[in-house]
């Protein structure tokens, strides 16, 4: 007897959207936020050294899509629970971050999904402009500004659109 599931994770979409998809490489993320699933369009964010493009973008109606930044120059981390509580209050989906947060032990308690590279105690200058919309090479994945993305315990995957034949859990 077979039952049907009336919820899929990653590991179902890539059973049945295997053609459709693209899939982080292992390894690159790990996990933060008190919350550990989220989908949604993709909102990206170039950064240097710096996140104030972020935490504008993050005090703006997020409407459930997730914010997906890269991060390049020093280290420095980008996130940690100010811009985690903008993303809650914000209505936004998740905050995927190549590159390093701080504030963990916060980050844990806050109901939002939150990935990164790993961590880093030292905040960002604010000293460079980001910039939101350019396409990013992501662990491997080419990821689109207003793409689509799925993401639970098992990894992160990208869409040109959302499945509607996809119930994400939640
Ligand atoms: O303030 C920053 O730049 C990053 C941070 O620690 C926070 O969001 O709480
Ligand atoms: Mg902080």
């Amino acid at each position: 007897m077979s039952e049907k599931l009336d919820t899929h994770g990653t590991a179902e979409i890539c059973d049945i959207h295997r053609e459709n998809i693209q899939v982080f490489q292992p390894m690159s993320f790990k996990s933060y936020g008190g919350k550990t699933r989220c989908s949604g369009e993709i909102v990206t964010v170039s950064l240097y050294e710096d996140n104030s493009t972020l935490k504008t973008l993050l005090q703006t109606p997020g409407n459930n899509r997730i914010a997906v930044a890269k991060v390049s120059g020093d280290f420095c981390a980008v996130v940690g629970d100010n811009l985690c509580k903008f993303a809650i209050d914000n209505g936004w989906g998740g905050i995927i971050i190549d590159g390093f947060v701080r504030d963990t032990n916060m980050l844990k308690t806050m109901p939002m999904t939150v990935l990164a590279m790993g961590t880093y105690p030292l905040r960002s200058s604010k000293k460079s402009q980001g910039k939101i919309g350019d396409t990013l090479e992501i662990a491997g994945v080419k990821v689109d500004h207003g793409s689509y993305l799925y993401l639970d315990e098992d990894g992160i995957l990208v869409t040109k659109e959302k499945f509607s034949d996809i119930n994400f859990v939640k």
